[in-house]
Order: structure tokens, then sequence, then C-alpha cells
């Protein structure tokens, strides 16, 4: 293993998730949606439409989809640390102050490339998972669905991982997304 070309793949990866692209939208329109809500799809959606949270949240999935490439061709022993990288950088960017998102839309893209089957199976059932969260759990938890999904779909991805492979990129990547959520529920509720 090269340890320059990991270094490289890693910093790559933390740059790249530092690019939150909520921000980055929110400041093209006049303002920065931190000011009054999440960077993620929720926030973007609840703030500026559908459009404009389908073309972030693919801008978001496609940074985490391109650390694990460039990771891939610099020393693929580092694809899990790089899939660590790129959820911090949107967690804690270094471009907005530290200040981004929960993770899960850069760990969905780069599980797209790590870890594929058990991710597509993982978030099939998380989206499930929803309706009955939404009737019987979401008034106590005080935590939205679709971060509650993402916790049900690192659960099942984690079980699939173990027969088809992808346990320590989804590992990496989930437990710095777990870390910011917990941050976040401190805080009041993650978006
Ligand atoms: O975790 P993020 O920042 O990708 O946001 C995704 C969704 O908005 C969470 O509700």
């Amino acid at each position: 293993m090269s340890v320059l070309s990991a270094l490289i793949a890693v910093l790559l990866a933390y740059l790249l998730g530092s690019l939150v692209f909520g921000v980055i939208f929110s400041r093209l329109r006049g303002r920065d949606i931190r000011d009054a809500d999440a960077p993620g799809g929720s926030g973007v959606y609840r703030q500026y439409g559908a459009l404009a949270a389908v073309t972030v949240t693919l801008f978001d999935l496609l940074k985490g989809a391109a650390a694990v490439l460039l990771a891939l061709a610099l020393e693929p022993a580092s694809v899990p640390w790089a899939v660590a990288a790129v959820v911090a950088g949107h967690n804690y960017p270094l471009f907005f102050r530290f200040e981004g998102g929960a993770g899960i839309a850069p760990l969905m893209g780069a599980l797209l490339v790590a870890a594929p089957l058990p991710l597509l199976v993982a978030v099939a059932v998380g989206l499930l998972a929803i309706v009955p969260y939404r009737r019987l759990w979401q008034a106590t938890l005080k935590l939205n669905a679709i971060p509650f999904a993402a916790a049900v779909a690192v659960l099942v991805a984690f079980a699939l991982s173990l027969k088809w492979g992808g346990t320590a990129p989804l590992l990496a990547g989930a437990g710095v997304m777990a870390l910011r959520s917990l941050q976040l529920l401190r805080r009041g509720g993650v978006a």
C-alpha cells in the first residue's frame, strides 16, 4: 500500500465532501440556508422546493461516488478512509465554518460505488420503514423520517455487507454520520 497515495485520496475526499451543495446553492440564491435550515436535501426542499432538493442531493451523492472512485484509482486500500473523509467533509466542511449536513447523501453516493448491493436493498428497507415510523415513533423521538430511515438502512446494509462485501467502507462512513446525527439530535433535532 502506498501511504502517500492513501493520504492524497483521503485529503481529496475531505475536500470534495466540503463542497456542501445545499450551502453553495443557497449562496448562489443570495443567502445561506444554514441561517434557516439544514443544508441537506430535506432542508433545501423546505426552502426551495423539489427540483432544488433533487439537484442538491444528486450533487451530494456524486461527490461521495467521486471520492470512492478517486480512492480506487489512487490506492484501493484507502477506500474506507476516503468514505469516512467525504462524509466528514460534508458534515464539517472546510469551506463553510465546519458546519454542514448529516452525511446521508455523500455516504449513499460513496456506497453506491463501494457496496452497491447492500446499499440498494438497505435503502429500499429504510424507505419502507418510514411509514410505521411516522405513525408510531416520530412524535416521541423527534427525529425526522429520513435520518431514521438512514439508521435502519445502515443496520440492514451492515448485515448484508457481511455476505456481499463492503463492511469496512460502510462502517467507516456510517460511524462519521452517526457522530454528526447524535450531535444534531442533542441540539434539538435532525433536519
Ligand atoms: O445528511 P444530508 O446533509 O445529506 O441531508 C440529507 C437529508 O436532508 C436528511 O434529512
